[in-house]
């Protein structure tokens, strides 16, 4: 279980408690009316008083002028409905194999029970959050993911099949614009539908990729359970460019879950993202610190 939060006022003196906050100011003046797209990962939702810390933070991001857009997960919690409905799931390649019946679930927790929670979080903290998925206005538009994998003992190439996952293949903003400039805060499930009418699950991280470059974000954060990239050691890498981090995936010192969210950073470099960030969603306060301070944590990806 993790600690409850600590109020600032409860640690702090008057003194540095106004240092804190002068030390803010021209972070928040550099983010006025700039969009911040932050990825809230399953793995970094934890309990209650997380979750409502969370959402403080992303209400006080908008009430200082910065238009926030979260994009969540819920791998875990996908997981754990599959478990009690009794159905298998297996991940190839870090995305979850999706049938027929998983879509069902998948869909029932990322746009239904899961995003209301994490909508209900931000209102209960006073701001006005709208729970949205790729579907509502046409948002995004998804082709089926293709990915191949190559058989150890003939060599060849294989398909791998994996059903009901897609990949963002069009967005359109028009929604996204009119709910974040409106003072909303947009909480996107990352469920779209392809062009054969059908529902895909698509991978957050990837999904929060491409809504960051449709809307030409500033910064896109990623909120995980580890402290960024870590090397074999197990050690923080603070900044990583492009060529080094495909190198550790290459090598296999980034695995599983790591590649969809280092494979976005990549994407979202390119695409002209300026700051892509991997911080651990557990810290209490992780995006209040990476946005408004210089003590910036976590695993910065750099062209
Ligand atoms: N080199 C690495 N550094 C940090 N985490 C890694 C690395 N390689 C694999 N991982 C795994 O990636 C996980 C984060 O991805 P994921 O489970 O998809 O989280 P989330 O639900 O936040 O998207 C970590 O908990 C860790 O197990
Ligand atoms: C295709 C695919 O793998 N989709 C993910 C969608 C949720 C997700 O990405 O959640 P996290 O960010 O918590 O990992 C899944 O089914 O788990």
């Amino acid at each position: 279980m993790s600690e409850k939060p600590k109020s600032a006022s409860a640690v702090v003196d008057g003194d540095l408690q106004a240092a804190l906050l002068s030390e803010a100011l021209p972070f928040m003046q550099a983010y006025e009316g700039k969009t911040v797209v932050i990825k809230y990962g399953g793995h970094a939702m934890g309990d209650q008083d997380l979750g409502r810390a969370f959402a403080r933070d992303v209400a006080l991001l908008r009430q200082s002028g910065v238009e926030p857009i979260v994009v969540h997960g819920g791998g875990p919690q996908i997981g754990a409905m599959l478990e009690k409905v009794g159905i298998k799931s297996e991940f190839k390649n870090g995305l979850r194999v999706t049938d027929k019946a998983t879509i069902e679930v998948v869909e029932m927790v990322l746009a239904g029970s899961l995003n209301k929670r994490i909508v209900a979080d931000f209102n209960a903290e006073g701001a006005k959050a709208i729970g949205l998925c790729g579907k509502d206005g046409n948002m995004v538009r998804v082709v089926k993911a293709k990915r191949t994998q190559r058989d150890p003992d003939s060599n060849i190439e294989q398909i791998i099949d994996l059903g009901f996952v897609g990949e963002p293949k069009s967005i359109d903003i028009t929604v996204l614009e009119m709910v974040a400039h409106s003072g909303l805060i947009p909480v996107i499930a990352p469920v779209a539908l392809g062009d054969d009418n059908e529902t895909y699950n698509v991978n957050a991280d990837t999904f929060a990729g491409a809504i960051a470059g449709a809307m030409d974000a500033q910064r896109l954060l990623f909120l995980t359970d580890v402290p960024g990239v870590l090397d074999k050691d197990g050690k923080l890498i603070a900044q990583l460019t492009v060529k080094e981090a495909k190198a550790l995936m290459d090598d296999g010192t980034i695995s599983g879950g790591m590649i969809p969210k280092v494979q976005t950073c990549i994407e979202a470099l390119n695409k002209g993202v300026e700051g892509v960030v991997i911080v651990n969603g557990k810290v209490p306060h992780a995006v209040l610190l990476e946005l408004f301070t210089n003590h910036g944590a976590g695993t910065l990806i750099v062209r």
